[in-house]
C-alpha cells in the first residue's frame, strides 16, 4: 500500500538547511496499524505529511497503492490525496461553526456528493463512531474525545484506504485515549492502513507494529503483539 524509498526532506532556515530525514525506507501493507514513535524534532510528522501528501520530500521515492507519487501533476495529486488519504490531528481540527454532521459531510461535499446522500452516510458515519445524537451539535459542545470521533468519523466518511492519524490521542486523557484507540483499532480490524504518530508507549502497543525514528532515520521496526484498547474501556 505505502512503499518509500531513501526518503530524504530538509527545511530551508535562512542560509542553513536542517536535514530532517536522512533516508527514510519502509514499507506497509494494505492492513496494517503501524505506530511511528521517536522524541520530539526527530522527523515524526514531517514523515507523516510526506506520506500524506501535505508535503514533498527532496528526494526518494514513495508509491501510493502502486502509484509513484512523483509524477503525479497537482491536480492528480489533489485528486488521489482526496480518494485514498484521510486525516486526524492531535488538535481535531473540527470547523467550529458547523455541525458535528455538518463536520462529517465536508468531504463528500468536496467529493461532489449530492446533499441528501452525504447528510445521511455522514450520519452513519457519526453512528459508527456512537455520535449520532451529538449531530446537530457544534465542535464547542463536545469533549475533546468526542470532538477526536467527530474528526475520525470525517476522515473515514471519504473512505479512504489510509489513515494517518497525528498524535490522535495528544491532547486526551487516558481513559479518552483508549476510547479513541478503539475505534481506530476497529476501523483497522475492517482492512483500513493506518499510521499513527504518537509519544505514548501505552498507545503505540495498541497498533501491530511500532517503527521507531531518531534524528531522521528509522533506528528500530518491530511487529508486536497488540494490546486490545477495548479491555480499557468500558
Ligand atoms: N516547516 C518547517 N520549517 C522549518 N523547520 C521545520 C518545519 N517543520 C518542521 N521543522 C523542523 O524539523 C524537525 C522535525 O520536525 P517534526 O515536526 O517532523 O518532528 P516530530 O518528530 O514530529 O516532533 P514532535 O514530536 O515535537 O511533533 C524539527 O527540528 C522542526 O523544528
Amino acid at each position: 500500500m505505502i512503499e518509500i524509498k531513501d526518503l530524504h526532506k530538509s527545511y530551508k532556515m535562512g542560509s542553513n538547511s536542517l536535514h530532517v530525514l536522512k533516508g527514510i525506507n519502509f514499507t506497509a501493507e494494505e492492513g496494517e496499524l503501524v505506530a511511528i514513535m521517536g522524541s520530539s524534532g526527530s522527523g515524526k510528522s514531517t514523515l507523516l505529511n510526506i506520506l500524506g501528501m501535505l508535503d514533498e520530500a527532496d528526494s526518494g521515492e514513495y508509491t501510493l497503492d502502486g502509484v509513484p507519487i512523483k509524477n503525479l501533476s497537482e491536480t492528480k495529486a489533489a485528486q488521489y490525496r482526496n480518494k485514498f488519504l484521510g486525516f486526524v490531528f492531535q488538535s481535531f481540527n473540527l470547523i467550529n461553526y458547523k455541525s458535528a454532521l455538518e463536520n462529517v459531510a465536508l468531504p463528500l461535499y468536496y467529493q461532489k456528493v449530492p446533499r441528501k446522500e452525504r447528510q445521511e452516510k455522514a450520519l452513519q458515519y457519526l453512528e459508527r463512531v456512537g455520535l449520532k445524537e451529538w449531530a446537530t451539535h457544534l465542535p464547542s459542545e463536545l469533549s475533546g474525545g468526542q470532538k477526536q470521533r467527530v474528526a475520525i468519523a470525517r476522515a473515514m466518511a471519504a473512505e479512504p484506504k489510509v489513515l494517518l492519524a497525528d498524535e490522535p490521542t495528544g491532547a486526551l486523557d487516558s481513559t479518552t485515549s483508549y476510547e479513541v484507540m478503539d475505534l481506530i483499532q476497529k476501523i483497522n480490524d475492517e482492512g483500513n492502513t493506518i499510521l499513527v504518530v504518537t509519544h505514548e508507549e501505552d498507545i503505540a502497543h495498541m497498533c501491530k507494529r511500532i517503527v521507531h525514528l531518531r534524528d531522521g532515520v528509522i533506528v528500530e521496526d518491530k511487529k508486536v503483539k497488540q494490546v486490545r484498547a477495548s479491555e480499557y474501556v468500558q
